[in-house]
């Protein structure tokens, strides 16, 4: 048997940035964003379902979802982001329990799950172990405005559409403070790992 980890945060937390250094040690990620992502595609059931509810509008000329566009209505509205979540969760998560599989089926000790939504999800039946990265709503303002060029309004927008980090400290295993810089973070990380005698050396 596997141990599966769920890594979460917030949005611009640092949660690709400490899913890099498990992928440095040679340990699977599977990411919920980019699963999410594939589960849209023209063709796909998901798609079909968003532009149902959503209107043509939402299409770009290539007849792909605007991504841009869908997300400003739905990190804006409550009501319109629970519509997507209910016709795109169940796709994520049937997507993300296929490669835990196959990942089993490899032989692979140790899985990570980079799922961002982990907490608001309910998502913990899927891991045994988890962590938070954690970043002051400030820091995280920041270089999420500077990561995807965002005004503040708009960031303060996103970041409000999840549950606070605050919160989810509470409720995680392990927490990286990823208030300092990279090197602090892998320090963190490392100390987690090696407690959970993942890591010996
Ligand atoms: C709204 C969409 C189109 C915006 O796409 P975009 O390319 O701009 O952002 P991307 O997908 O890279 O997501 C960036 C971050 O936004 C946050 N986020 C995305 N969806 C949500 C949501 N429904 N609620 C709260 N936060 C969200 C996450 O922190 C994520 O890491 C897209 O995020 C989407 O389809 N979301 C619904 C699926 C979902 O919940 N994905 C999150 C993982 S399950
Ligand atoms: N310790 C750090 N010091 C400075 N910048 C950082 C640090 N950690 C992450 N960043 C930067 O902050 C931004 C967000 O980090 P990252 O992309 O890892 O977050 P994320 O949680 O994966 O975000 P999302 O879920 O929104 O994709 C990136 O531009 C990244 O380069």
């Amino acid at each position: 048997m596997s141990l599966v980890i769920g890594l979460t945060g917030g949005i611009a937390s640092g949660k690709s940035t400490v899913s890099n250094m498990f992928k440095e040690m040679d340990i699977t990620v599977i990411d919920a964003d980019v699963e999410a992502r594939l589960a849209v595609e023209k063709g796909e059931p998901a798609f079909q379902k968003i532009v149902a509810e959503f209107g043509q509008d939402i299409l770009l000329a290539n007849d792909e979802i605007d991504r841009q566009k869908l997300g400003s209505i739905i990190f804006h509205n409550a009501e319109k982001r629970q519509l997507l979540n209910g016709i795109t969760h169940p796709e994520v998560r049937k997507r993300m329990n296929d490669q835990v599989e196959a990942a089993e089926r490899r032989g692979e000790q140790v899985i990570v799950l980079d799922i961002p939504l982990l907490f608001e999800s309910k998502l913990t039946h899927m891991v045994e172990k988890t962590i938070l990265v954690f970043v002051d709503r400030a820091v995280q303002l920041q270089r999420l405005m500077e990561r995807n060029n965002l005004a503040l309004e708009d960031a303060e927008a996103r970041v409000t559409s999840q549950m606070p980090l605050t919160e989810k400290v509470a409720l995680a295993d392990a927490v990286i403070d990823n208030n300092g810089t990279v090197a602090d973070t892998r320090k963190q990380l490392v100390e987690i790992l090696r407690g959970w005698g993942i890591l010996t050396e």
